[in-house]
């Protein structure tokens, strides 16, 4: 059964057309270009998907090879923008690190035509990783890491970044599903964002930097860290299933759960969810997963509503050794594809976004002199 799409926040309202991705079109689905998310994942790895999304079409092995290595070509950030990453404290939640590191990239490395919109975006694809590990590191770790490694996925090289080891096969596997997953989501809060920016014809890394900002919120990309907080105090299934029936008695929001366009399933939920269950058994350690499973059922019964995208990434993530606060600038280095994708439609086919409001404020009324206020 289809979501009904009305009310506040522009729910279903056509704001605007595009060819790279549909969301729930047939009740759950989610298709980028075409491509079955699911086949993609189970397919692909994730600068195939990142090709497709910017390019229009899959590549091939050979077009594949060469987007590969000009992206590991571009690892190495400026000295400029490693300066500024040294200065920011250990204390800075890291979506504010990629914001900024960003928005430096953009200061050294500015777009001066739109010609170059493909070469900024393969640009940012490669040194996001650089930029929240290279901060992380030295500000957790007083390390000044080498932000070259010789990995070919980003998957893998956002790892190896993190841990100075290189993942296992199954870590970059993981890796590759979860960028593959949240890279396009049509007109999501951040992409919109990116692309009310682009419509005033601004550069794209002011378009990247605001969609940053959009989802850093709890409400959206946000949640999967959220989750996790949730997660990680719950002792088993049991205390799960207390605290969320005190949560939910206590009318709280339960991050993780609940989509503007979905109305009965998340389908990159069961995708990730599998992978979860792989890595706790690789672990030997399926507590997480359980709490998780139970919190699923929980919410089901008791509220009809389901897990999102970012519920099983929290468990996905934790059991890899990723520290929560990098959860959600990982979905950054993915969805990176979608926002730039979209900036360049909308540049494509521009008029400027600018809606109406409804006016409920004072009626007209006169300056009173201030003395006699
Ligand atoms: C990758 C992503 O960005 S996916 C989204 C990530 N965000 C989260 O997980 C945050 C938690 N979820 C939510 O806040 C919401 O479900 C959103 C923001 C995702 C969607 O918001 P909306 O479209 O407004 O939700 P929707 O219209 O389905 O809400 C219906 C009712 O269910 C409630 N509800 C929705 N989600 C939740 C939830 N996670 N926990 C508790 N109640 C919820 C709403 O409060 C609303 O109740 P009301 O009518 O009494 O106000
Ligand atoms: O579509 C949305 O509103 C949020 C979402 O799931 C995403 O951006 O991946």
């Amino acid at each position: 059964m289809a979501k009904q799409l009305s009310g506040a926040g522009l729910r279903g309202q056509v704001a605007g057309k595009t060819a790279l991705s549909t969301v729930g079109k047939s009740g759950s689905g989610l298709t980028y270009r075409g491509y079955d998310v699911k086949d993609l994942a189970n397919n692909c790895i994730f600068e195939e998907v990142a090709y497709l999304i910017l390019k229009g079409e899959l590549p091939n092995q050979e077009q594949l090879t060469a987007y590969q290595s000009k992206l590991k070509g571009l690892r190495g950030l400026p000295q400029a923008l490693k300066d500024v990453l040294e200065r920011i404290p250990a204390s800075a939640h890291p979506m504010d690190v990629i914001r900024t590191g960003c928005s430096m990239l953009g200061n050294l490395e500015t777009e001066e035509s739109f010609d170059q919109q493909q070469d900024a975006t393969d640009r940012m694809l490669a040194a996001f990783p650089g930029i929240i590990n290279y901060w992380y590191r030295f500000s957790h770790d007083g390390v000044r890491i080498e932000t070259e490694t010789d990995d070919d996925t980003i998957g893998a090289h956002f790892l190896h970044l993190l841990h100075g080891e290189k993942p296992s096969e199954l870590h970059e596997r993981v890796m590759n599903v979860s960028l593959i997953l949240y890279a396009e989501h049509e007109f999501n809060a951040s992409t919109f964002t990116a692309r009310v920016c682009a419509s005033t014809l601004s550069d794209i890394h002011s378009c990247i930097t605001g969609a940053i900002g959009s989802l850093r919120g709890p409400l959206h990309g946000g949640a999967n860290e959220a989750a996790m907080e949730l997660i990680e105090g719950m002792k088993d299934p049991e205390h799960a299933e207390e605290s969320l029936m005190g949560m939910l008695e206590r009318k709280e929001k339960i991050m993780g759960f609940g989509h503007a366009i979905y109305s009965e399933s998340d389908p990159r939920n069961e995708i990730i969810k599998v992978w979860s269950e792989k890595l706790a058994a690789e672990k030997g350690d399926a507590q997480l997963y359980d709490i998780s499973v139970r919190c699923e059922a929980v919410m089901w019964r008791e509220k009809k509503l389901f897990c999102n995208a970012d519920f099983f990434h929290a468990s996905a993530y934790n059991y890899m050794g990723i520290p929560t606060k990098l959860f959600t600038p990982i979905f950054v280095c993915s969805r990176l594809t979608g926002w730039a994708a979209h900036v360049m439609e909308q540049r494509a086919d521009n008029r400027i976004i600018r809606p109406s409001a409804e006016y409920v404020g004072a009626e007209p009324r006169s300056v009173v002199p201030i003395a006699e206020r």
